[in-house]
């Protein structure tokens, strides 16, 4: 389904939300929106494949539909199980109709939870794929921190996120050639300043500083930085 949403000129704007008209149009709407959307997803997955050994548990936090979760499960061993959660029920059912009938669903628990209360425990890999720029700035340290004490010995986080734009010329580069990129897939002048008025409370992007400098405090022993494409970076961090 083709993401049009934020064509039509005669609604109101409103505070972006994952309801059931995103459900719908999700996956084209990452892929035009998000540079680098299935390479970032396809490492993931070869991120999991090294992490997760026989019976590993792998979390997808705000898993949406279930890319994060799909690339998993294609990259790991028959017994490797996914929890794969989002407080958004749109997502979660579609995503449990996409895996209902296909040979991993017995892999996959699903939950219709918010992340920040979700137990994690013996987690040899967590994912938050474009998720922790959603849960509000005084909840994040509390969040990373859960998760590093729900990680096994080498274990390890990916965490994949918009990034803000830096002051001056810099940062204006990556904001113009991110509406460029939304230009190029087919976005038009009004969507594009549509969907940034929706998301301006919503999505609070932080500094690359700001997140590596989190990553330590909530006890992570190392990160490194391995994706990144225009405004989105993703890192690898280990305990
Ligand atoms: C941009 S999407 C993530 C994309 C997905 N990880 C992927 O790779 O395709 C963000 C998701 O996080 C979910 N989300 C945001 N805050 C959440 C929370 N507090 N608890 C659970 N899910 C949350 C949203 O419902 C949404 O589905
Ligand atoms: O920054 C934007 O304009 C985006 O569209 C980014 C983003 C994201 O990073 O989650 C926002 C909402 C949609 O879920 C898809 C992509």
């Amino acid at each position: 389904m083709i993401d049009d949403l934020f064509d039509r000129a005669n609604r109101p704007v409103r505070p972006f939300e994952f309801d059931a008209d995103v459900a719908r149009v999700f996956p084209d709407m990452v892929r035009r929106s998000v540079p680098g959307y299935a390479e970032l997803v396809g490492l993931s997955g070869l991120i999991a494949r090294r992490v997760a050994g026989p019976r590993a548990r792998c979390y997808d936090l705000g898993c949406s539909l279930g890319a994060v979760t799909r690339t998993i499960l294609r990259q790991t061993g028959p017994d490797v199980t996914v929890i794969a959660v989002d407080n958004a029920p749109a997502m979660i059912a579609g995503l449990r109709t996409q895996f209902a009938d296909s040979d991993d669903a017995e892999r996959v628990v699903t939950q219709c939870a918010d992340i920040q209360t979700v137990p994690i425990e013996q987690a040899s890999l967590v994912v938050l794929n474009l998720t922790l720029q959603f849960v509000p700035i005084e909840l994040r340290l509390e969040l990373l921190q859960r998760i590093r004490a729900g990680l096994v010995p080498g274990g390890a986080l990916i965490l994949a996120e918009k990034f803000a734009a830096p002051e001056g010329r810099a940062g204006a580069w990556l904001t113009t050639l991110h509406e460029d990129f939304k230009r190029a897939n087919g976005y038009s002048e009004l969507a594009i300043a549509r969907k940034r008025a929706a998301l301006e409370q919503v999505l609070i992007p932080e500094s690359l500083a700001t997140h590596e400098q989190r990553l330590t405090e909530a006890g992570f022993a190392g990160a490194v930085r391995w994706f990144q494409s225009l405004n989105f970076v993703a890192w690898l961090a280990w305990i």
